[in-house]
């Protein structure tokens, strides 16, 4: 499957960098930042992922790569600020953080993940954040947050923010062009209905999906994204 006038929308973790135990540690793979120079020569290219812009400027050093970071909820080029694009205070959240067995927090400023790839007891950590979030659902509440679930993580954000919204307000800006996006998580479904219909969307790796097609692994994602540049 290939779109002869694309636009890209790709996620990071689990889609151009396998998984890592910890999130500093998910180095993009070998030939992503190559493959990634040649597409963005010849086509639109967004990153759109759960990480802040300025964790891709590290993970993905290509001057002027656009990312939308936080699911949606900002947005910017490597190399350039970030553009916050929802109002956000966690503050009120931050002294009453989860103490659960396992379970790291990241604080993005914007979101909070909540990471339990490392607990040793995934149940057990898994009720223990459960238990928090229903003491503190009040608070979520008039906060205007909301818990999404990822690959071992619970991220807390703002409501009604996902990466379908995002990739449908960049479709907007590239009419004519046919959106190809390839994501891995559960946070990647929304885009995979937004788009049903609009253009190819690629579920990496197993498990249910809405995605209309499916690459194996990090491996296949790069193969894939090759038969869009000229052959060596
Ligand atoms: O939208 P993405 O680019 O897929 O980002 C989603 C989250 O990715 C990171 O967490 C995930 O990847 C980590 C490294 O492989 C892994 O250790 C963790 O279990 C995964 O949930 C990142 O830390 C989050 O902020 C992103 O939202």
């Amino acid at each position: 499957m290939r779109a002869a006038n694309p636009l890209f929308l790709l996620d990071y973790d689990g889609t151009l960098a396998p998984i890592a135990p910890r999130p500093e540690e998910a180095l993009p793979h070998p030939e992503a930042l190559e493959v990634l120079k040649g597409l963005m020569a010849r086509y639109p290219l967004y990153v759109i992922t759960g990480r802040r812009v300025a964790d891709l400027a590290r993970l993905l050093p290509l001057p002027g790569l656009p990312v939308v970071g936080g699911h949606g909820l900002e947005e910017g080029v490597v190399g350039g600020e970030a553009r916050p694009l929802f109002p956000v205070d966690l503050a009120p959240l931050r002294p009453r953080l989860p103490v659960c067995p396992g379970v790291r927090v990241e604080d993005k400023g914007f979101a909070l993940a909540l990471h339990f790839r490392e607990a040793a007891d995934e149940a057990k950590a898994r009720a223990c954040l459960e238990a928090w979030l229903e003491a503190q659902g009040e608070l979520l509440e008039r906060l205007g947050l909301e818990a999404l679930p990822g690959k071992m993580v619970l991220e807390l954000k703002p409501k009604g923010v996902d990466k379908g919204q995002a990739a449908l307000r960049l479709l907007r800006r590239h009419p004519g062009r046919t959106p190809v996006y390839v994501g891995d998580d559960l946070t990647d479904e929304a885009a995979f209905r937004a788009l049903k219909g609009l253009g190819l969307t690629l579920k990496v790796g197993e498990g249910p999906t809405q995605a209309g097609g499916r690459l194996r692994d990090v491996e296949a994602v790069l193969d894939y994204l090759k038969t869009y540049l000229p052959g060596p």
